[in-house]
């Protein structure tokens, strides 16, 4: 399908500049920005005057079917969240479910302006399907946990690399499948070499989770006189695409280990409050070369797939910690949400700017309200006063997946019943 979106407030994301501009889609990529050629003949025109069109955002951490845990363990300290609450239930999960929380998440994602996400679970052949099915883009790891050679160990190891024979590149290319170690307190390091072995025929992306909690790295320092950062580089882990969700409590030597080996930090400034972690240090990653993405973590510890309010706290809560004003600027919180997350999910030739040439994911955001006037600066607008309410379209892929805020390709009122029935199903198999 051809499309015209004609005469927008265009944010490419290359740029610290909106333009008015028209873009032309041609299936699945951007074939023209500016001028429309004599011989386009679009089959859709989205009229694009009373909208800034950008970049879909990256999502670039979560565990979407936790959108089932929504609100069922608040308040509580980390550990106790993780260990007590959320672990024994997820061993009653089933695909159903995962199926269901995750179609759940992807109608929440779409509406607020998410066109990818990178997700950490288990089930993923059902949340391949819910991705497929809804036209979103992901990259999708199995969650990995255990020790050593141990056949649980291997035989999650073994289903990673079945889910990329089965779906990488899959669903019209939309999902790219990586390695989920969960973290270098749940997999014992014999594991993470046999994961960096095994990988080194398939070459996948590793997506982890790494010095999140202040009790993570004591442990660490305890029992292997080293950081989570130090202990994983030895595991030659580091060697593939890296995407370390959260980096909260890190030494200088651990941000050296992080840029010399171009790891990306997802931060996910949500989850971090939510459940007490500390804050990342954004800026002075950055400033040593790091490259930041942003990612909401999943529902049950934020609550919500909501990256504006990320992109929001990026650019306070760095300002707030070094009491200056001037770090993370607005543009710079919003490359995290978009062009930062594709180089981190092994897309910048893909998506994460709005280039001719790459993939049409994009989305409009409707400035027709109050908190978009004055139009002093768009730019700021979009980090310090939109809110996710304002995506009103959004083309994933060269398809229009959201029109005038209606999810197009699935039933929103149809998943949210049944995504709670699941909830429902799945509480009462602990009690
Ligand atoms: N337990 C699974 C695989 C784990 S998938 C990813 C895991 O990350 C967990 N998770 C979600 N948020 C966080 C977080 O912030 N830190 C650490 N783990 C988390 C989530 O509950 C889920 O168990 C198995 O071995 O079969
Ligand atoms: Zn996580």
């Amino acid at each position: 399908m051809n499309i015209l979106i004609r005469n927008t407030k265009l944010l490419t994301m290359k740029k610290e500049e909106i333009i008015i501009s028209n873009i032309g889609i041609v299936e699945d990529e951007i074939a023209f920005i500016g001028n429309v050629p004599d011989e386009f003949i679009p089959d859709e025109i989205i009229d694009g005057e009373n909208f800034i069109t950008m970049p879909g955002l990256i999502n670039a951490h979560t565990h979407i079917a936790m959108s089932l845990m929504r609100n069922y363990a608040d308040d509580l300290p980390f550990w106790p969240w993780l260990t007590e609450k959320i672990w024994p239930l997820e061993e009653k999960l089933e695909g159903e479910d995962v199926y269901w929380g995750s179609l759940l998440s992807i109608v929440e994602m779409i509406k607020s302006g998410i066109t990818c996400f990178n997700d950490m679970y288990f089930f993923m052949d059902d949340v391949a399907k819910a991705v497929e099915i809804s036209g979103i883009r992901a990259n999708l790891s199995r969650g990995l946990t255990g020790e050593g050679r141990s056949d649980e160990a291997i035989a999650k190891l073994d289903e990673s690399f079945k889910l990329y024979k089965d779906w990488n590149n899959k669903a019209d290319g939309l999902i790219k499948v990586e390695l989920g170690p969960h973290a270098p307190y749940t997999c014992d390091n014999e594991y993470l070499k046999e994961i960096s072995k095994r990988n080194e025929e398939y070459d996948l992306g590793i997506h982890i989770h790494l010095s999140e909690s202040p009790k993570e790295v004591e442990d660490s320092y305890k029992e292997y006189g080293m950081s989570p950062i130090e202990k994983v580089e030895k595991t030659g882990l580091f060697k593939y695409r890296t995407m370390a969700a959260h980096c909260v409590h890190i030494s200088d030597n651990d941000i050296k280990i992080l840029s010399e080996n171009n790891v990306t930090v997802l931060n996910n400034p949500g989850s971090n409050m939510k459940l007490a972690n500390g804050f990342a240090k954004v800026k002075k990653l950055i400033d040593n070369g790091v490259n930041v993405a942003l990612g909401t973590d999943g529902s049950s510890s934020n609550n919500n797939l909501n990256m504006f309010e990320e992109i929001n706290y990026a650019a306070l809560i760095n300002k707030a910690l070094s009491n200056e004003p001037t770090d993370i600027p607005a543009f710079e919180a919003l490359k995290m949400a978009t062009i930062n997350g594709a180089k981190a999910l092994g897309r910048e030739k893909e998506i994460g700017t709005i280039e001719v040439g790459k993939k049409a994911d994009i989305i409009m955001i409707d400035i027709e309200k109050p908190h978009f006037y004055p139009r002093y600066n768009l730019i700021s607008s979009l980090v310090y006063s939109a809110s996710a309410a304002d995506v009103c379209n959004v083309i994933i892929n060269g398809k229009i997946i959201m029109k005038n805020y209606i999810v197009e390709t699935i039933n929103e009122r149809e998943i949210m019943h049944k995504a709670n029935e699941k909830a429902m199903e799945l509480v009462d198999r602990i009690n």
